[in-house]
């Protein structure tokens, strides 16, 4: 369901309300790049729900499932998912490389097969709503960016075409993984928002100075009393930064 766009907005349609996300989509048609629906929405909805905000937006759909299983279990769901043809479809780096392998090959096959579009595949690294002392609680210490770059580089083995991150962690893993490795980034807030459950948090214009390629951002735009006008806000500030227009 389309391709990325100049456009480096994805606004996350975290809802059950299918009326609400089409709305949305329509909504913001001519002020983001794209729409993320995810776990929230895909659990009530499914391929149904994801169809019907399509054909109001027309947007690229990043489908966030996160899938994260033994690789057998996760290629059959990236599989099952290949008829929506997502733009950007991603599991989470942490099942490790073969489980990634196993997903970008499966995303590969049945897309050919289906005659759509492969998706840009992408790992979630260390989810932007933790630090680094949550981390340390999951038994991983050290410094955050430590393992942002652990499983990126493991992403990038498995041949993924890029990771989520947080903004913070952008410049690194430009440098470590080059210029064509997608860096999609949530935790992304104007100063005029507040941080919700994210702690790893950016500025739309710093994340895009970090070199990240997709923004996304959901409550700063969809909890706003004027969507539309929180969106161009954002996105007026970004195309005086890079003349996106
Ligand atoms: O994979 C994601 O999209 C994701 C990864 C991550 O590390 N952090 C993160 O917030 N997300 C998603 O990005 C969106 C952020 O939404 P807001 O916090 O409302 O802007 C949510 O839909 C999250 O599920």
């Amino acid at each position: 369901m389309g391709r990325p766009t100049a456009n480096p907005l994805f606004v996350a349609l975290d809802t059950t309300d299918v009326g609400e996300a089409t709305a949305l989509a329509a909504n913001l048609h001519d002020d983001v790049g794209g729409v993320k629906l995810g776990l929230e929405f895909f659990a009530r909805h499914g391929h149904k729900g994801v169809r019907e905000v399509f054909r109001a937006g027309g947007l690229p759909l990043f489908l966030d499932l996160k899938f994260h299983d033994i690789p057998n279990t996760v290629a059959g769901a990236v599989r099952a998912v290949m008829p929506l043809a997502p733009a950007l479809l991603n599991v989470h780096a942490a099942g490790g490389q073969a489980m990634m392998a196993a997903a970008r090959d499966s995303a590969q096959t049945e897309a050919a097969r289906l005659g759509v579009a492969p998706p840009r595949l992408l790992a979630v690294t260390v989810p932007t709503s933790l630090d680094a002392e949550d981390l340390a609680a999951t038994g991983v210490a050290g410094p955050v960016s430590d393992q942002v770059r652990r499983l990126a580089a493991l992403a990038h083995a498995a041949g993924l075409d890029g990771v989520v991150c947080s903004a913070l962690e952008a410049p690194l893993l430009r440098a470590d993984l080059g210029p064509d490795f997608l860096l999609v980034t949530p935790g992304v807030r104007p100063t005029w928002a507040s941080a919700d459950d994210q702690k790893r948090v950016a500025t739309p214009r710093e994340a895009l100075e970090a070199g990240a390629d997709v923004l996304v951002i959901g409550r700063p735009i969809t909890g706003a009393s004027d969507p539309h006008r929180a969106a161009r806000r954002i996105l007026d500030d970004l195309i005086a930064e890079r003349n996106l227009a």
